[in-house]
């Protein structure tokens, strides 16, 4: 039977879908061989593709991600939870960040500082590789977690931040507090997990974080989305929510984000990473 030496247009479709959802050259072209395709062409007019559409295909990948908006981003400007009025400041769509005002008091800001104080660490930072946690100079911060629940004012937070993202506490991973000296920062980094680490015995990936401020720094310490092109300014009580895991799975690359250095004063902020499921 004469081999087939012509591409589609639907063909070549199919193609780039596939490389991009991460099937190999190889493993094509021997589909295409398999559907009877001339092998030196199907090869040829493969690699073709891969050359003329690596940078295309890496874009798309990162762009294939499915938009879902969070419950907590259709609550509209005023968010109410049983202790505390929210206010939604600024909002980004991809990737989905909303900066809230008065997620905590001050008085609650101030009790947190206070309780971490003497039991920070130096950071660690999951390899995105290994998914082994390490010290890394890519992050330099102090920090420490609180267990679930493990006092009142946690709970208090714990509750509200449940209510405000409509999760159940126990999708949420023990609050996290952080502390950055001058000079101190954490480089651009994911929070989601490496697809090889994810337990779906533990709640699975994470899919979105609230980054609580407890202090005023006087300069520098910004948490910036720079694919977004925002900045967040650190104020005492408020809060930037991202979310960055959707129904499908996904996980959206837009959210990479850092903590840019302290240039005066210092930086406290607290982390609540939320999981799909229940983690406990
Ligand atoms: O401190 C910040 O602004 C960012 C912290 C952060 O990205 C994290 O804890 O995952
Ligand atoms: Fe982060």
């Amino acid at each position: 039977m004469e081999k087939i030496r012509q591409i589609s247009s639907e063909l070549r479709d199919w193609i780039i879908h596939t490389l991009n959802n991460g099937v190999s050259p190889v493993a094509i072209a021997d589909a295409m061989i398999k559907k009877g395709f001339d092998p030196k062409f199907a090869y040829e007019s493969l690699f073709k593709i891969v050359g003329n559409e690596s940078i295309k295909t890496i874009e798309t990948t990162q762009n294939q991600y499915t938009y879902e908006i969070p419950e907590i981003g259709k609550k509209g400007n005023l968010i109410y939870t049983s202790d505390q009025e929210v206010k939604v400041l600024s909002r980004v769509d991809k990737p989905f960040i909303l900066h809230l005002d008065h997620v905590l008091s001050e008085d609650e800001c101030d009790e947190l500082i206070q309780l971490s104080k003497n039991r920070l660490q130096p950071s660690r930072i999951v390899d995105p590789t290994t998914g082994e946690e390490k010290v890394t100079p890519g992050r330099t911060s102090k920090g420490m977690y609180f267990t679930l629940k493990e006092n009142q004012l946690i709970t208090k937070i714990e509750n509200r931040i449940s209510e405000l993202t409509n999760t159940p506490v126990e999708n949420g991973e023990g609050l996290q507090v952080l502390n950055y000296d001058i000079g101190e920062e954490y480089k651009q980094h994911f929070d989601f997990f490496p697809a090889n680490k994810v337990d779906p015995t533990k709640g699975g990936q994470r899919v979105g974080t609230m980054l609580i401020y407890l202090n005023e720094v006087i300069a520098g310490g910004e948490t910036v989305f720079p694919k977004a092109g925002v900045s967040i300014v650190p104020k005492k009580g408020s809060a930037v929510y991202f979310h960055y895991g959707n129904s499908e799975n996904q996980v959206d690359r837009m959210s990479v984000h850092s903590s840019v250095p302290v240039s005066k004063g210092e930086k406290w902020v607290a982390t609540k990473w939320i999981r799909q499921g229940r983690i406990y």
